[in-house]
């Protein structure tokens, strides 16, 4: 993972605990900010995705890292921001791919459906990952509508 990074993170209920245990993960970066949900209690993602989005979008933060049961929820809403790309990764294989060829800057991970190691593995491959630009940018270029 890079060093000096502002990572914006947020959940619902389901994605809490895996949360938790990522953002306490990134050790290196230079600030972490939990946009919530801040307990197990029942929430709608919308109201976490949003804020995490907005903080990325708005360029205060440089990545955010979501998570929900499946994390549709969450990428759909973070996507619907002009400046937000995304991505569900569910191994770290897209993980990198998500960086290097689509520029994303929002991860979004499955909590009900990979285990915490393949989750903390997956934001690690994430935020080391480069975009590599040239042709991909093209293609990055032409997403907006
Ligand atoms: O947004 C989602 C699905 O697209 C997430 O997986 C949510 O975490 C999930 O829908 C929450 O479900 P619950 O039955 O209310 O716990």
């Amino acid at each position: 993972m890079k060093e000096g990074l502002k990572i914006a993170v947020g959940s619902d209920h389901a994605g809490f605990d895996y949360k938790l245990a990522l953002a306490e993960n990134l050790t290196t970066a230079t600030e972490v900010r939990d946009f919530g949900t801040y307990s197990s209690a029942s929430v709608d993602y919308p109201d976490f995705a949003h804020p995490v989005a907005l903080a990325v979008e708005s360029g205060e933060f440089d990545f955010g890292i979501l998570v929900c049961g499946s994390a549709n929820g969450v990428a759909i809403t973070a996507n619907k921001h002009q400046g937000i790309r995304a991505a569900i990764c569910w191994n770290q294989e897209i993980a990198v791919l998500a960086r290097s060829h689509n520029n994303a800057n929002v991860v979004c991970i499955p909590a009900r459906f990979i285990s915490l190691d393949e989750a903390k593995a997956i934001v690690e491959a994430f935020l080391s990952a480069d975009f590599e630009g040239g042709r991909h940018a093209d293609r990055v270029d032409k997403m907006s509508c």
